[in-house]
């Protein structure tokens, strides 16, 4: 049975069980009677398939935890914004879904829709990050070309374990299959055991290693050239009235003497990239996708939508004056301003027409990041309770920060252009939850691992005006500050 100085560890007075949206609260005295009501109640309830416990916990470190209790061959999910002192680790699915096709994002919703209606939602509800949330990783494009399925157009799971910690405050969401709470005892054992494994994970040491290119093998840079000349194709189109704006991207494919340490490396990105989200996501098979973005896709609170237009970049200076000047000659330039204004246009007309008001400043501000600064514009707009994120997810991507315009002629063109599988490279990684909260990164500055091989990603907005040299400058400039990281 459960000790005294457990429960109390955990607080279980202020629990509450809510079953379906029909609040019932049950006060529980500890957490075994507390699984034994929830039992009951799902045996009541003979939909029920899953039960989703939020507990409050000591603020520990998600990584620490990803590290402590992440395997390989299970799906993961960490995402993390080191500046609003929020991150969140997901472990392990109870389960998912992974579809391809141009209805992916439908088919994402309606499983999550039926998830959740056959969920029972218990425990913690008064804090940020409580209860049930689905990580999701949908690919650039809907279907892989040359069958890559690496990651499939789109996986979409509920994890086992998320731990994630907002400001001063950990929290606890166990989600567990019905059939587990047969054997309640068991399962309640197995509950103390991961709440000790995550108060004792021990703080991730940083190593502060920075790398660079001179240690790897690079297998791939040669390609550089290709970039070059598609970037002038691709002005001849946009001169030729065919395309508006293009957005091409180069992989880099580097080999280290030793595999890539994921936590280290997500470590290392989260102190040198605070203002970004630091993100990875595992499939089973071994591949990590990891990254340190500054684009936000959406981000929905309380019924309020967040999303950026984030396009036209200059590198930082060296001195603050030189600084300022890349800074003011950024927002003065008008080929910038017009790659920017493109996207800021498309968002606000995607959003109108799913019948939100989008409200955004006049004019855009300089989002400086620690090696390259950019236009940025914040939109927001507050959401209609009928339309879900997913839908938002599914009317933006890809915006033309990432693809184009018009969107179709890009994407046709970035597939002949291109010549690897952009995979989740600039495409919507993040998590959706019960309440109708969201967040969705765009997943540029970023790079898949697979043991000790890393393809690192970057592109850049070509517009008329476009030079070849400079594009190729800023992305190698985005490569570099991604190599530097991974270690
Ligand atoms: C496509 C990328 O960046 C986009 C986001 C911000 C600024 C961009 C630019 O100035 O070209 C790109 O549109 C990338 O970093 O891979």
């Amino acid at each position: 049975m459960i000790n005294k100085m457990q429960t109390s560890l955990l607080n279980f007075s202020a629990m509450t069980v809510t079953p379906y949206r029909n609040p019932q609260l049950i006060e529980c005295k500890d957490l075994y009677q507390f699984l034994s009501a929830c039992k009951q109640t799902a045996q009541q309830k003979d939909q029920t398939k899953i039960i989703s416990i939020s507990l409050e916990m000591p603020p520990v470190d998600p990584l620490a935890v990803m590290a402590a209790m992440a395997k390989p061959g299970q799906l993961n999910f960490y995402f993390e914004q080191a500046g609003h002192e929020v991150a969140i680790a997901a472990i392990d699915a109870v389960v998912s879904l992974k579809v391809a096709g141009s209805s992916r994002f439908e088919q994402a919703q309606h499983f999550i829709k039926s998830c959740f209606s056959s969920t029972m939602i218990a425990g913690a509800d008064d804090l940020a990050l409580t209860g049930p949330h689905f990580f999701c990783n949908f690919t650039f494009f809907d279907e892989p070309l040359n069958g890559d399925l690496t990651f499939p157009p789109a996986t979409i799971f509920l994890p086992r374990l998320q731990f994630s910690k907002y400001k001063n405050k950990g929290i606890l969401v166990l989600n567990i299959e019905i059939n587990q709470l047969k054997n309640h005892e068991f399962l309640f054992k197995e509950i103390l055991s991961k709440i000790e494994i995550i108060k004792n994970s021990s703080q991730i040491k940083s190593n502060h290693i920075y790398n660079s290119l001179e240690n790897y093998c690079n297998l791939s840079f040669n390609n550089i050239n290709k970039f070059k000349s598609s970037v002038t194709s691709a002005l001849e189109s946009i001169r030729c009235n065919k395309l508006n704006k293009i957005v091409l991207a180069h992989a880099v494919d580097v080999k280290s003497p030793a595999p890539f340490k994921i936590i280290d490396s997500l470590d290392n990105l989260r102190q040198r990239y605070p203002g970004c989200y630091i993100f990875s996501t595992s499939n089973s098979k071994g591949q990590t996708f990891i990254g340190a973005s500054p684009e936000r896709l959406i981000s929905i609170k309380n019924q309020q939508l967040f999303t950026d237009s984030l396009a036209g970049s200059a590198p930082r200076g060296t001195t603050a004056i030189e600084d300022a000047e890349f800074g003011d000659r950024l927002l003065s330039s008008e080929k910038e301003r017009r790659e920017h204004l493109v996207v800021l246009d498309f968002i606000t007309q995607r959003l109108t027409k799913l019948g939100l008001a989008p409200v955004s400043p006049q004019l855009p501000q300089l989002l400086k990041l620690a090696n390259i600064q950019h236009l940025w514009t914040p939109i927001q707009a507050r959401m209609p309770s009928c339309v879900h994120p997913l839908e938002i997810v599914a009317e933006l991507h890809p915006t033309p920060a990432v693809a184009g315009l018009p969107r179709k002629i890009a994407c046709q063109q970035i597939r002949t252009f291109e010549l690897f599988e952009r995979s989740l490279y600039a495409a919507p990684i993040g998590w959706v939850d019960h309440q109708g909260n969201s967040e969705f990164i765009v997943g540029i500055r970023s790079a898949l691992i697979d043991g000790d091989r890393a393809r690192l990603y970057a592109g850049a907005g070509i517009v008329a005006g476009s030079e070849p040299d400079k594009e190729l400058a800023e992305i190698q400039l985005k490569l570099q500050a991604l190599l530097k990281a991974l270690v």
